[in-house]
């Protein structure tokens, strides 16, 4: 009998509230890699051992060697990702990959050349998409669908916890198959995602404190596990954070901490339901010697039509509101976050 009963958890790792991760195996033996489970992304991607030595970002994280793997399957076939954050360039490769315990057969990127931003930031050595097949390049069927296409899981959702501080244990969850009542209480609220194929809702508003500032007349919102802040048109953020008093800098928005305690709330307005988020959701309160630092996470994004203008809720939001996402109903629930 199988004592998880169709579902299968991975603990994540939490740093600095800004990244979570989790471990997976490539190949036989195993080799070890901690990934991001990206719901916006579609593509699993490690750095090679055949990265170029000019790649910083390849060296300072774990590299798959294919050539130590008898299990891997040649495929050369070339492969190419571009973020908004960053670039990765590689080839495909196939081997076992192994996630919560079970493996799958998967085709996947050997990165020879990741940017150095962000790269050289992660403590993360790939990303293992979550997102749909119509989106995954080269049109590789991603890790999730191979899982689904086995029958073992219970539902065919996943379901995603962020913990709100570092050194809360363990720093996060991805359940397969299920929700986990571990890290959520109360009930699920339900939004269709907006079209086939993409993590994303139809958002009705964003309001800071009572007032509704933006999106009034409806936009979308992307919901991505593998972002860590939320993003909205870089002028709606601006203005945002005028009207908190956050200022500009080459990391991002900050506030004067003695501010933090009065700052409004910022509240999205999903599928009927209010989701609120308060200073203590989106500062992070960073003691440095030189004195405090309070992060607001929140950053201006334009994307380009066709998809932009969006938001994008990333961990930040996640963590406050445990989110399920459904492959079976394609729909996305959140419910109050432990
Ligand atoms: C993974 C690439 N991403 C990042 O935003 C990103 C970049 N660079 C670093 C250093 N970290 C990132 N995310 C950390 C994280 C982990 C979980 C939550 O946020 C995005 C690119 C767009 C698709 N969605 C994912």
């Amino acid at each position: 009998a199988d004592p998880n009963n169709g579902t299968v958890p991975t603990p994540l790792t939490n740093y600095l509230d800004t990244q979570y991760f989790g471990e997976i195996s490539i190949g036989s033996p195993a080799q070890m890699f901690n990934v991001v489970f990206d719901t916006g992304s579609a593509n699993l991607w490690v750095p090679s051992q055949s990265c170029s030595p000019f790649s910083t970002a390849c060296f300072t994280h774990n590299r798959y060697d294919s050539s130590q793997s008898h299990t891997h399957v040649e495929n050369g076939t070339g492969f190419s990702i571009n973020y908004a954050s960053g670039t990765i360039r590689g080839f495909l490769s196939e081997d076992v990959v192994v996630v919560g315990g079970l493996p799958v057969v998967q085709v996947f990127a050997e990165a020879t050349s990741l940017s150095a931003m962000p790269f050289i930031f992660a403590k993360f050595d790939g990303v293992l998409g979550m997102g749909y097949p119509n989106v995954a390049i080269d049109g590789i069927t991603p890790v999730f669908d191979q899982i689904m296409s086995q029958h073992i899981l219970k539902e065919e959702v996943f379901s995603i916890y962020y913990s709100r501080d570092p050194k809360h244990s363990p720093g996060g969850e991805l359940l397969l198959g299920g929700t986990d009542p571990n890290y959520y209480t109360g009930n699920f609220n339900y939004l269709e995602t907006r079209e086939m194929g993409k993590w994303e809702v139809t958002m009705k508003g964003v309001a800071v404190g009572v007032e509704m500032m933006f999106c009034a007349e409806g936009c979308t919102a992307v919901i991505d596990t593998g972002s860590s802040y939320i993003t909205g048109p870089a002028s709606s953020v601006s203005m945002l954070m005028k009207t908190i008093g956050a200022q500009l800098d080459e990391t991002g928005y900050k506030v004067n901490c003695e501010t933090v305690k009065m700052l409004p709330s910022v509240t999205f307005h999903l599928g009927g339901q209010d989701y609120c988020l308060t200073h203590e959701d989106y500062i992070i309160w960073q003691s440095q010697f030189e004195g405090d630092v309070c992060i607001v996470t929140f950053r201006g994004l334009d994307v380009p039509p066709p998809t932009g203008p969006i938001w994008i809720l990333g961990a930040n939001f996640i963590a406050r509101y445990y989110t399920e996402f459904d492959r079976r109903n394609n729909r996305i629930g959140f419910a109050a976050a432990v």
